[in-house]
């Protein structure tokens, strides 16, 4: 595609494709889109942020990652979609143009390169990353397992060979470690949205632990206004809790450890379906998938922006 209005966003693309979108967005958008590299993945891939921003000094932030795990295609393409939306909403919806006015957005698309390049090439059905475990002969790390909350607790594994396996310590992979090392040198964060498929949930902290977090009503509430933006487009439903209460119990979590860094507004989705296609949702639910989704990040953007 030459520009940006012409990309297949109904369509799931290579990452030489969606890297390739990127590039387009910001030079289309100069004054309002930069790309930032945060770090690069194991095989020596960019891990590329979009940031966009009206200007302004450290203004704060709100984060939204797609595609942690590699094999979560609609997210991915959800991102890609949502990347479109901001430029095409800015100066038009009052209600972005006034978050944008406040506040600064951070999307990675694609926030497992490696994972998400053999899902393409090998293993469709790819999750973690591609770094080897020494001493075994299976690789990778779960990076939604290797974070320092809860690290290396009950819902987590020890053995590489796990899809849910922890890592040799937190922030061993460089994907995890260069988010770290954003949030921290950023310090202004107030919102951070994890985004993964399937099972139709939103979900907030904690899943290490059952202890009910500091700010678990204010939460709970948004969440609940958030699924029911998100349910008034197509009608697809959400279950809404904590994370430990809603799916199961998980260590070493993303957003567990945002929420413990301060972030109030620390949400992770499981985008569709629930189980017909799973990981393999079909390309023409790309669309309805990120527009009924885009009204749920609205409600929790503009809910930060106002407190
Ligand atoms: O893989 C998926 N969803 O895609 N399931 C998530 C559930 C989850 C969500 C948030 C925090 C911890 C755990 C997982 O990583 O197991
Ligand atoms: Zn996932």
């Amino acid at each position: 595609p030459r520009t940006s209005d012409d990309y297949d966003y109904s369509n799931y693309h290579t990452i030489a494709d969606i890297y390739a979108f990127q590039d387009m967005l910001v030079a289309e958008n100069p004054n309002l889109v930069s790309k930032i590299v945060i770090g690069q993945s194991y095989q020596g891939r960019p891990l590329n942020v979009l940031k966009f921003s009206t200007g302004g000094t450290n203004k704060p932030g709100i984060w939204l990652d797609t595609g942690i795990h590699s094999r979560e295609w609609v997210t991915q393409a959800s991102g890609t979609w949502f990347a479109k939306k901001i430029v095409t909403d800015y100066g038009r919806d009052a209600a972005l143009t006034a978050i944008l006015d406040k506040m600064d957005i951070f999307l990675e698309i694609v926030t497992n390169p490696d994972g998400y390049y053999y899902t393409h090439t090998s293993n469709r059905m790819w999750r973690k990353t591609r770094k080897p475990n020494p001493g075994s002969s299976c690789i990778g790390t779960d990076p939604n397992r290797n974070w320092d909350a809860g690290f290396g607790g009950p819902g987590a594994s020890d053995s590489p060979c796990s899809e849910t396996y922890r890592g040799p310590k937190a922030n061993s992979e460089s994907e995890v470690k260069s988010i770290v090392d954003f949030v921290k040198s950023h310090g202004n964060l107030k919102a951070f949205v994890s985004i993964h498929s399937y099972s139709q949930m939103l979900l907030y902290p904690y899943g290490y632990t059952r202890t009910p977090c500091k700010d678990e009503s204010e939460l709970h509430n948004l969440a609940r206004k958030a699924i029911t933006d998100l349910a008034s487009l197509y009608g697809t439903s959400y279950r809404y809790g904590s994370i430990i209460n809603t799916i199961y119990q998980a260590s070493g979590g993303t957003i567990d450890w945002t929420y413990n860094q301060g972030i109030k507004y620390s949400y992770t989705f499981e985008l569709r379906d629930t189980g017909r296609y799973g990981f393999i949702l079909p390309a023409n639910q790309i669309l309805p998938t990120a527009k009924e989704t885009w009204l749920a990040l609205m409600a929790i953007m503009e809910h930060t922006k106002d407190n």
